[in-house]
């Protein structure tokens, strides 16, 4: 029986063509073993019991409901840093056009005819100057891919950088430019950065971080970014501002009708993710990922359950997804004898309330997922035998 794959948005080619001919995949598939998608809402999608795991080819995942996923046994993944330079080339594009009036220069100049095109340009072209970036103070919050991207890129620009992040990894800090300043707090980003541009996940933390009170203790005259989420910025109060002039140009990915027909904010139609390199890496570490999980259990880059990865050694390997409770083990190890069963490897990690566990074995007993699935605190089991791969 073939392994069904959904898509949902555009998923490149590059990775699709990954999957062999043990897989039905496309956006008609019903009962799929795995999603593919990019920005499409699943809060409202009806999850059939075969779903096993959702792959974003890309960094958000706020479009899809990763608590209940975790709850129902169904892994959710991303593709951490595949679309980052993307992003980072707009932000950097944004930061000129944020200061320069290039937009409003090239309308205007479409509006100008007559043989004195070339005298009218010179003696209006004055309305459209603006300020350069070098020299500038930068204030990034959220030095993840992105944000250190945009970082060491700035800096190269002849920028002064600050970022804030508090729960900055290892890997990003080994990365960021030494001559990035660390901030202690987003005030001192708000406070300090002519130029403010957020690479945060939306989460409740992070939800409406720049509004009216965060406005009011920047500079007059900030310019401000924002190609992570809508959530993060309110946007009545942006509105407000950029009336006021309090912040001179905001430039986001995510709009409002009413945002994008006021003066001063430019609204993209979240273009970051959008290009061909991009698009390919996203899908191709997505499928990546979902072929390994179904084929393997191994779980790498996960955002509701723990990185999982171990070679395939025996002939059977079973996945069970768990509640982090103790005396699990000794209950799988218990069942697992009772079935005449001889566990070759065994490997358990847990992430916050989730745990997961691969048992390694040559032996296979029919009812074993059932009798698993039947102890308290277990979420789903699942054998994988490896002479069908
Ligand atoms: N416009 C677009 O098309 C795209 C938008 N995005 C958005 O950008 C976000 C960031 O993407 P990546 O850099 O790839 O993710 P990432 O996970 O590599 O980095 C996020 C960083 O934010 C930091 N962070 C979390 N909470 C914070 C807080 N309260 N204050 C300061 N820092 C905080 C984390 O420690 C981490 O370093 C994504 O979550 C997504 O929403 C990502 C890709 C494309
Ligand atoms: O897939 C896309 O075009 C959007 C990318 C994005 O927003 C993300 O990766 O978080």
């Amino acid at each position: 029986m073939a392994i069904k794959i959904k898509t949902m948005n555009k998923i490149s080619n590059k990775g699709l063509a990954l999957f062999d001919e043990r897989y039905e995949v496309g956006d008609e598939i019903t009962d799929e073993d795995a999603i593919l998608v990019r920005s499409a809402k699943l809060h409202d999608y009806p999850m059939g019991e075969n779903l096993k795991a959702i792959a974003r080819a890309g960094a958000g995942t706020n479009n899809i409901p990763v608590k209940e996923c975790a709850d129902r046994g169904i892994v959710v993944f991303n593709t951490p840093g595949a679309n980052a330079n993307a992003v980072k080339e707009l932000v950097l594009c944004s930061l000129f056009l944020s200061s320069r009036r290039v937009l409003e220069g090239i309308e205007w100049t479409k509006t100008i005819t007559g043989d004195d095109f070339g005298k009218q340009v010179e003696a209006g072209k004055k309305q459209f100057v603006g300020p350069e970036i070098e020299g500038k103070t930068l204030g990034i919050i959220g030095l993840g891919a992105i944000g250190v991207a945009v970082a060491n890129a700035a800096v190269k620009l002849g920028m002064n950088v600050i970022g804030y992040d508090p729960y900055i990894s290892v890997n990003a800090a080994w990365k960021l430019s030494k001559w990035v300043k660390k901030a202690a707090s987003q005030d001192e980003i708000f406070q300090e950065a002519d130029y403010i541009t957020i690479h945060v996940p939306a989460n409740d933390e992070t939800k409406n971080m720049i509004n009216a009170k965060a406005i009011n203790e920047m500079k007059p005259g900030v310019h401000v970014l924002n190609f992570a989420r809508d959530a993060l910025v309110n946007t009545d109060d942006m509105i407000d501002a950029l009336k006021k002039g309090k912040v001179a140009r905001y430039i986001t990915d995510f709009g409002t009708e009413a945002l994008a027909h006021t003066d001063n904010a430019i609204v993209m139609p979240h273009l970051g993710a959008s290009t061909p390199e991009s698009e390919e890496n996203c899908a191709t570490m997505a499928v990546e990922e979902v072929m390994d999980f179904l084929e393997n259990g191994n779980i790498r880059n996960s955002v509701n359950f723990p990185t999982v990865v171990e070679p395939r050694t025996t002939t059977y390997r079973l996945c069970i997804i768990h509640k982090n409770i103790p005396n699990m083990l000794a209950k799988f190890a218990g069942t697992i004898a009772k079935k005449d069963m001889n566990i070759e490897n065994m490997v358990n990690k847990a992430r916050g309330d989730y745990a997961y566990t691969i048992i390694d074995t040559n032996d296979l007993s029919e009812d074993i997922t059932k009798a698993i699935e039947k102890q308290e605190g277990v979420i789903k089991a699942r054998i994988i035998a490896k002479a069908l791969f």
